[in-house]
C-alpha cells in the first residue's frame, strides 16, 4: 500500500475535571452516521497533526486549544473503504471555551466505561479500552 492510500485522521479524548470524556454523534449522511466518535477530522496539506486537531475541535466544537495542551496516547490502524486508517488520538484536559456541536447531532460528556456500551467506529474500540486505563 502506497503511503497516500493512508487517511490520516486526528482525534481529541477532551477529558473533563471528574474524568469523564466528550464524544460526538456522527450526523445522518455521512459514513458511519449515528455512530459516537472522538471529535477531529483529517489532517489536510501542511498540517502537523496537532495543529490540524486544534483546527478541528475548533470548527465542530468552538473550543480553542494551544497544541501544548495535546498530548498523544494511542493510535488505532484499520482498513477502512478501501483504503487505509491512521487515527491518532490525544487527550487534552484544558481548553478555552464550552463545546457546541457545530457538526455533530450530539454531544455526551461519559465515563471510559460507559463508552464501552456506545456504538463507536470499529477504529475506536481498542483506543477506549486504552482511555479506560489511564483517565
Ligand atoms: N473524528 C473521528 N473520526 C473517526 C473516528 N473513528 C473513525 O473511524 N473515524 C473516521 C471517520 C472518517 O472516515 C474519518 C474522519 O474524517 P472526517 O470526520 O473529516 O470525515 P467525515 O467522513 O466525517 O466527513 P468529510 O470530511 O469526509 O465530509 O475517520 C473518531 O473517533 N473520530
Amino acid at each position: 500500500m502506497d503511503a497516500s492510500d493512508m487517511l490520516l485522521v486526528v482525534a481529541a479524548a477532551l477529558i473533563d475535571d471528574s474524568g469523564r470524556v466528550l464524544l460526538q454523534q456522527r450526523p445522518p449522511g455521512k459514513p458511519m452516521a449515528g455512530l459516537w466518535e472522538f471529535p477531529g477530522g483529517k489532517i489536510e496539506h501542511g498540517e502537523s497533526p496537532e495543529s490540524a486537531l486544534a483546527r478541528e475541535l475548533h470548527e465542530e466544537l468552538g473550543l480553542t486549544l494551544s497544541v501544548k495542551d495535546l498530548s498523544p496516547i494511542a493510535f488505532a490502524s484499520e482498513p477502512l473503504a478501501g483504503r487505509h486508517l491512521l487515527l491518532l488520538l490525544y487527550v487534552a484536559r484544558t481548553w478555552q471555551g464550552e463545546p457546541v456541536a457545530h457538526h455533530a447531532t450530539e454531544l455526551r460528556w461519559v465515563t471510559p466505561v460507559e463508552m464501552r456500551g456506545m456504538p463507536m467506529p470499529p477504529a475506536d474500540v481498542p483506543l477506549v479500552a486504552a482511555l479506560v486505563g489511564m483517565v
